[in-house]
């Protein structure tokens, strides 16, 4: 029962082909494409793929985007497209969020995705989970499974762009992360990446006195690995989270049916 697993985010589409829905599987196949060349993935990275029978998405992109893969999907295969809502509860995550379904679907998917390990790992804990992506998002999880909030701050590309766009002055290349940056570029990309870490140490401290223990912490997302090195806490660096999320979601409602 192939499944095809897409993410859509605002910077790239990320989709991985499993033969099932183990967690653990490792894919048959997955790439990545930047938003600008998605019409070309029914003639290139898709036309040698094992044909799916199912599909299961997230989609934090504009609906012309969606539309504009459900095209490409439509081109070689004839399968419904899924993508995942964020709502109260799904896989044994609830959802704390005035308004459940407002919740970005990548961010509920990650969670379910970061829950599942924690369980597998052991002992329920509570869990700090990070997308570093176009924006990044940092969320906290309790021992229970209840997403309790998160915040949302923009990424290291729209930092830098806001920053360029209202000074006359910053416009240079990209620099190094240093402590004590001495010039302008090193100045600009630590402020970003320590603006970064900051948000989520705090989230790590708020959750740590809220649940009165240590939370587990998952990081993903494309610029994920700009920022571990960079980190206090101790984050384990998970590229697959999203998937990981879709493919229990996907067992999770195949054993419903
Ligand atoms: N090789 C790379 N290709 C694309 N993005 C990269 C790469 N390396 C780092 N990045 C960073 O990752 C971000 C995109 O991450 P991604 O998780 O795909 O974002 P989104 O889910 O918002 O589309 C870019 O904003 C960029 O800063
Ligand atoms: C926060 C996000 C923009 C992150 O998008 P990304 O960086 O993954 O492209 C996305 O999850 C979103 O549009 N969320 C809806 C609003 C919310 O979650 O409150
Ligand atoms: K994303």
């Amino acid at each position: 029962m192939p499944l095809l697993a897409i993410d859509i985010g605002n910077t790239r589409l990320k989709w991985a082909l499993y033969a099932t829905t183990e967690p653990g599987a490792a894919p048959l196949a997955q790439g990545a494409e930047f938003l600008e060349n998605i019409d070309k993935l029914a003639d290139g990275a898709w036309a040698q793929l094992a044909p799916p029978d199912r599909m299961l998405g997230c989609c934090v992109a504009a609906d012309a985007v969606k539309r504009r893969v459900e095209e490409q999907m439509e081109e070689l295969w004839d399968i419904p497209a899924h993508w995942v809502v964020s709502s109260g509860a799904e896989a044994g995550v609830s959802n704390g969020y005035d308004h459940p379904t407002r919740l970005g679907a990548d961010r509920w998917v990650a969670m379910i995705g970061a829950r599942q390990r924690v369980l597998v790992a052991g002992a329920a804990r509570p869990a700090v989970v990070v997308m570093v992506g176009t924006a990044v998002t940092v969320e906290a999880l309790d021992a229970d499974g209840h997403f309790l909030g998160g915040l949302i701050l923009p990424g290291h590309g729209i930092m830098l762009r806001a920053l360029e766009s209202g000074t006359a002055g910053l416009h240079v290349p990209t620099g190094e992360v240093r402590e004590f940056p001495t010039n302008t570029s090193d100045a600009l990309t630590s402020g970003g990446t320590f603006a970064i870490a900051g948000a989520i140490e705090r989230m790590v401290q708020h959750l740590r006195r809220r649940s009165g223990t240590d939370p587990v912490c998952i990081m993903t997302g494309g610029a994920g690995w700009k920022m571990a090195p960079h980190l206090l806490e101790g984050f384990e660096l998970v590229e697959s989270l999203i998937f990981d999320g879709l493919l229990v979601i996907a067992r999770s409602r195949a054993a419903a049916q």
